[in-house]
């Protein structure tokens, strides 16, 4: 089953509030899905392997950590989570990108593929999908579909905010893929919102509504 973590600490909560208030700027809303995702980074990364390596300090010689192999992916989902993976690299820039193009029909609320495009030894690395909405699940579900049929199966999902609809359908589709969540929410509306949410994530960072 997959191992659901939903953040707790103050920081990703205050920045999470801020990003719900409608008045909040495009500019101010697109740096903090970026800080967020950071900081959700932060503790999605807390279990990765160290290896030992020797390195000398301008006094001796001594051992230290360095994450091992260093075969990282952040694969986020068109295109809301573009502005995530911005946020990730800062963290850890050498990781390679991945993009997935997926946008929800506003009618059937199903996801529609548009775009695909994979670093090619993506089956040996490790894997964030990211994106900031987890609605109804079917976007996360299919861009892990996509992966998965590609050979990849060392799976994150970072998202920033998460309907409880949408983590039990993920976590039935995809048991094997933990879930780190900035906030959990109450319920979608009619529409596939979130309630209480922060609108569309995607028009919201690029202000196209
Ligand atoms: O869980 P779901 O019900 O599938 O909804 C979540 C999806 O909806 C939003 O993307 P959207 O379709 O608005 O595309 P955009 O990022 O291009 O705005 C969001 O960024 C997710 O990808
Ligand atoms: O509340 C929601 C649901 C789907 N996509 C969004 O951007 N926001
Ligand atoms: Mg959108």
């Amino acid at each position: 089953m997959s191992k659901v973590t939903i953040m707790d600490h103050p920081l990703i909560q205050h920045k999470i509030g801020i990003m719900r208030v409608k008045t909040t700027s495009t500019k101010e809303f697109r740096d903090l899905v970026s800080e967020v995702a950071m900081l959700i980074c932060y503790e999605a990364t807390r279990e990765l392997p160290l290896a030992d390596i020797e390195i000398e300090t301008p006094l001796m010689k001594t051992t230290v950590k360095e994450i091992a192999g260093k075969k990282l992916c952040i694969v986020p989902i068109l295109r809301a989570g573009l502005h995530m993976a911005d946020g990730i690299l800062n963290l850890i820039p050498n990781a390679k990108v991945g993009h997935v193009g997926l946008y929800r029909n506003e009618e059937t609320l199903e996801p529609v593929e548009y775009f695909c495009k994979l670093p090619a030894d993506s089956g040996d690395r490790e894997i964030f999908v990211v994106d900031p909405m987890l609605a109804t699940g079917g976007s996360a579900i299919a861009a892990i579909n996509l992966l998965k049929k590609r050979g990849i199966s060392k799976i994150h999902f970072l998202c920033l905010i998460a309907a409880p609809e949408g983590v039990k359908k993920f976590t039935e589709a995809h048991p094997d893929v933990d879930i780190f969540i900035g906030a959990l929410d109450e319920r979608l509306n009619d529409k596939g919102y979130i309630l209480p949410g922060l609108g569309d994530a995607g028009d919201r960072i690029y202000g196209t509504k």
